[in-house]
């Protein structure tokens, strides 16, 4: 974990020191740290945003190296889940603390209080928790733990590192143990496995409700119970019983259940085990996925089960044996959730961040209550009749207060906006008086409609005199075209309406790059196909660094047409490597992971990277623009280069072949102007259309 919080640091471009126990070695006394470094670029998923980032780590050992230590405002502490350790560790390096550095710990259990026990008051009032969560580098949400002795400059001061730096975005929780999400999620999974195992349910059928009807992640409760790994889950619960009050709930439901330290004992812990619930096997050399028959331990390939309710609502009232176990575990998960009002937190709409982000839950607990049955009086009513007692906040009523509106907060309040023009799939608002374009089709995909009122949009913005914005909304700047349009005016052979979207795209396209008013196109999540063809039509782009994009044509079994094909051979300028290295984008349907690679490989000049996705308007609308200096479309020369020559082609398939020749095609005409390569890319799209290399299947 600690070296993937150095990563993130690295990410953001920020120095980095990465110190870890002296080695017995006396040739080598940083071969721990440096064991650390070499598998840094091996993690999964990736923990560096690109390699060049691990210049900004440098190593050293916790002997000889404390010295380094003076060079660092904050300091964050990721070792092993035990106090005497940990203090041991601080007593080591408040010596080399400069005055106004931040001291900060990642554990996931031990309350403040505890690891303050023995630090001096001048380090207490500069000491927090920052509970990161596992991968650093992909989950958003982190838990800051302050207390009165903690000066608010220094809240400020890691809050805004945080925020704006690391692009976290922070819930504040009481110093409880376990604070919000792991008191929260290990209470609902060790509820749900061990009430289950104890009913001899079946965790498939569960996990299937969970994600059908409940709207979680795949993984479900069992299969997250096997991602965590059931020996960390052991040690994360033991903790949290160790230091809760007596009569807390958790030490109640943490039922005796052997067959879990059975599997333990076997090492079935899950995915970092020989298995888990559930493990894949290579059955006939295909993979498949097979869950555990708790008698013997042995496992068996699972069927899609099938769910034969619609709602959650169908399945409290079918009186089921599923449906009476769903119904207890909600009721108990609540009554639970309810009573932690306002011990953890005050806030149920911070408690829902938290669950959405620390676990990717679609929807916070109090949201999905919302949504379930007559929600809290339902809760009030099942609890009333199993004779439990009701938590305070319940009792009292306190959530009549709750306002729906605060559950999901977009980055535009559009409340706040005024609603220009507007159509089934775009709308232009005037927010904080710029002008903003939105997308709000399914992941932001683009059909007529959006081009339609893109033009309009630039129409409007260059009446206005005004630099147009391009924002999403939602967590995906654009899945590039409606592939469901596609595929049907392919399927109908609707050649005309296809030709004509593809026209309409581009014109949109060209009208973005030769208007006479900025376009500032802010990138977040996935922009793709066309989605990434209106960023390489934009002037200037503020791109979230965790941004998905590419020319990912080639992969559907299309090419880039909107302009996509045109971009590749203009940006090369008659460059030979660099036309080399765009051709290979297209071909290879190039997604790039992260906003460093995207500007990389995609010959990006004017871009700055962003760690907040939450912020990124907010970063676009700070900047300022010159006038915009209209480019003449004027032609450009191509190097006179065969592609088969320069390519390794004996991986490529027919499309990409097929391809390969259409753009020597190009090349041969040596001297070409945008209008012609777009031409030429219609009609290449259109051909593969009529006569496809690969089943669209969307
Ligand atoms: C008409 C003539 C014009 C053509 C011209 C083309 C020219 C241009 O150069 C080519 C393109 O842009 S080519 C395009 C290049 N783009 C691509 O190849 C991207 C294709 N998409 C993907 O690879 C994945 O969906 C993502 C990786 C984006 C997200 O993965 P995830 O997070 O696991 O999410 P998920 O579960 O997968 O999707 C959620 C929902 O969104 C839906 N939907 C998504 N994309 C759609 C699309 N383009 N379309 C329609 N719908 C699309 C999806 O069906 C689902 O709906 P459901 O009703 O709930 O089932
Ligand atoms: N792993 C997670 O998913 C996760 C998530 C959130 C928080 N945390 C917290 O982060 C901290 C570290 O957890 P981890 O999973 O990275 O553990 P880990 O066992 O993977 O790593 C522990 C690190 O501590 C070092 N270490 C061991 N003994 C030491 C000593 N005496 N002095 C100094 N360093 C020593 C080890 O060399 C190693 O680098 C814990 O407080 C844990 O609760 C972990």
């Amino acid at each position: 974990m600690g070296s993937a919080i150095a990563a993130l640091i690295a990410n953001s471009s920020c120095q980095v020191v990465l110190l870890d126990i002296a080695s017995n070695n006396p040739n080598d006394r940083n071969s721990v740290v440096k064991k650390a470094i070499e598998n840094i670029p091996k993690q999964r998923p990736p923990s560096l945003s690109h390699p060049s980032k691990l210049a900004f780590i440098k190593i050293g050992n916790l002997k000889d190296d404390l010295q380094l230590i003076t060079e660092c405002d904050l300091i964050i502490e990721v070792i092993i889940e035990q106090i005497d350790i940990k203090y041991k560790l601080y007593n080591k390096i408040i010596p080399y603390l400069q005055n106004d550095a931040i001291l900060a710990s990642n554990t996931s259990t031990l309350p403040l209080k505890q690891l303050k026990e023995n630090i001096p008051d001048s380090i207490k009032s500069r000491f927090v928790i920052t509970h990161f969560f596992n991968p650093p580098r992909y989950m958003e949400l982190l838990e800051l733990i302050t207390d009165q002795a903690v000066v608010p400059m220094v809240v400020d001061k890691i809050t805004n590192f945080l925020t704006i730096n690391l692009g976290k975005t922070i819930v504040k929780s009481n110093d409880t143990p376990g604070f919000i999400a792991n008191r929260i999620g290990c209470y609902l999974l060790e509820l749900v496995v061990r009430t289950a195992i104890k009913a001899n349910l079946n965790p498939v059928i569960i996990d299937k409700i969970f994600t059908d009807l409940l709207k979680f992640p795949n993984t479900g409760i069992f299969g997250l119970y096997d991602l965590i790994g059931h020996d960390v889950m052991k040690l994360i619960s033991t903790s949290l019983v160790n230091s809760l009050p007596m009569n807390d709930q958790y030490k109640k439901i943490y039922i005796l259940t052997p067959i879990l330290d059975k599997m333990i004992a076997k090492n079935l812990i899950g995915r970092k085990g020989v298995g888990g619930f559930y493990r894949i096997s290579a059955i006939n050399k295909v993979k498949t996925k097979e869950v555990i028959n708790f008698q013997d331990f042995s496992y068996t390939a699972i069927e899609d089960p099938k769910v034969e309710y619609n709602s959650i609502n169908e399945l409290l009232d079918s009186g089921s044996i599923y449906g009476q176990f769903f119904k207890s575990i909600l009721v108990e998960f609540y009554l639970y959730l309810t009573s932690l009002i306002p011990e953890v937190t005050d806030n149920i709409y911070d408690i829902d961040k938290a669950m959405r982000l620390g676990y990717s839950w679609k929807q916070g607990p109090f949201e999905l209550l919302y949504n379930i049955k007559d929600g809290f009086e339902w809760l009030k009513k099942e609890a009333t009749i199993k004779n439990l007692p009701l938590p305070k906040y319940v009792a009292n009523n306190n959530y009549k207060t709750i306002d729906s509106s605060k559950f999901q907060v977009s980055r535009i309040n559009l409340r706040e906006s005024e609603v220009l023009l507007k159509n089934n799939s775009a709308q232009v608002l005037l927010y904080q008086d710029r002008l903003v374009f939105s997308i709000s089709t399914k992941m932001n995909c683009l059909n007529e409609e959006v081009f339609t009122l893109l033009l309009e949009a630039v129409d409007l913005a260059e009446q206005r005199e005004q630099d147009l914005y391009i924002v999403p909304l939602t967590d995906n700047f654009s899945a590039g075209a409606d592939l469901k349009l596609v595929a049907h005016y392919i399927k109908t052979n609707d050649f005309t309406k296809l030709d004509r979207l593809l026209e309409l795209g581009q014109q949109a396209m060209m009208r973005l790059k030769y208007s006479h008013i900025n376009i500032i196109s802010c990138a977040v999540g996935f922009a793709l196909g066309g989605g990434c063809e209106i960023l390489l039509h934009s002037d200037f782009i503020v791109a979230h660094q965790e941004l998905n994009a590419g020319l990912v044509e080639v992969s559907r079994g299309l090419v880039p047409a909107f302009g996509g094909i045109k971009e590749m051979f203009y940006r090369a300028q008659g460059n030979k490597d660099r036309l080399i290295k765009n051709i290979i984008n297209i071909l290879t349907a190039n997604k790039t992971s992260s906003a460093d690679y995207f500007i990389l490989d995609y010959g990006i000049s004017s871009a700055q990277i962003n760690m907040n996705k939450q912020m990124i308007f907010l970063e676009a609308s700070q900047l300022t623009f010159p006038k915009k200096v209209v480019k003449v479309d004027k032609k450009i020369t191509l190097p006179q280069i065969s592609l088969s020559e320069e390519l390794d082609i004996s991986q490529y398939n027919e499309l990409q072949i097929l391809l390969l020749a259409q753009l020597q095609d190009i090349i041969a005409l040596q001297e070409i102007d945008e209008q012609e390569i777009l031409e030429r890319e219609r009609k290449i799209f259109l051909e593969l259309a009529q006569n496809p290399k690969k089943d669209l299947a969307f």
